[in-house]
């Protein structure tokens, strides 16, 4: 299939304004955190220049690789991330959307190592699970996108805690990944502030069980849902 350029300059645009959301929501500091899109019917990528301020990225600052991590247009370095995302690409055909952050509440959880327990409606409404902990990974390379694999594939999670490291989400687009990303940090934040004052009891699995299934088949508005199936934002 030959890939429009005009297709490729739209997710150069989606995934350069979603980075703004990373801002806006606290979820990185400085340069940290990367955000990706696979290009529809192409082995190509479209992500974040490594190193570059946030508000200074634009649509052409963005770098498209093949699924090999490879540049094939950009002016920029791509991220450090760039062989993670890729791998995830390649193993998970459903996901069209990558984030990594290292928002404060839930790095902390992976700098312990330790899953965020399901225990309030809305975790359950997103995650439909603990929030796993991936294995330690040196950066670049395939190592992390193996541990993201490895642990999210059969797993409800879209978000994975990567040992010491921080947040990689995955969704059926790139904006599902970023709403991934907003609310692991959310419910780290309010889980850890349950816990600075006492024990946290878990939901019961047939509770999490069907707040999963309303919030993910019935929950707010069906043409959502629809555009959410489809891959689209
Ligand atoms: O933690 C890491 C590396 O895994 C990144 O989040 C960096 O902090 C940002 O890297 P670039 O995407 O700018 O290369």
């Amino acid at each position: 299939m030959t890939v429009l350029p005009e297709t490729v300059e739209g997710i150069r645009r989606e995934v350069c304004a979603l980075h703004a959301e990373l801002v806006r929501w606290g979820l990185v500091t400085w340069t940290s955190g990367n955000i990706s899109a696979r290009v529809p019917g192409a082995d190509l990528l479209v992500i974040k220049p490594s190193g570059v301020l946030y508000e200074d990225l634009t649509p052409e600052s963005m770098v498209v690789t093949d699924l090999d991590g490879t540049v094939v247009d950009g002016v920029h370095a791509p991220s450090s991330d760039t062989d993670a995302h890729a791998y995830v690409y390649r193993a998970m055909p459903h996901v069209n959307g990558v984030v990594h952050t290292h928002s404060p509440y839930a790095t902390a959880w992976a700098a312990r190592g330790e899953a965020i327990p399901c225990a309030i409606t809305a975790m359950a409404d997103e995650f439909g699970a603990d929030i796993p902990v991936g294995p330690f990974a040196l950066i670049g390379g395939d190592d992390i996108g193996k541990g993201i694999v490895a642990t999210l594939s059969g797993h409800r999670s879209p978000a994975v805690l990567m040992r010491s490291h921080g947040v990689f989400t995955i969704g059926a687009s790139a904006k599902s990944a970023v709403k991934a990303a907003v609310m692991c940090e959310d419910v780290a934040r309010t889980v850890h502030l349950a816990r600075v004052h006492g024990p946290v009891e878990p939901l019961a699995r047939e509770h999490v069980d069907a707040l999963y299934d309303r919030y993910q088949n019935v929950y707010g508005q069906q043409a959502a849902r629809d555009a959410k199936e489809g891959g689209h934002s």
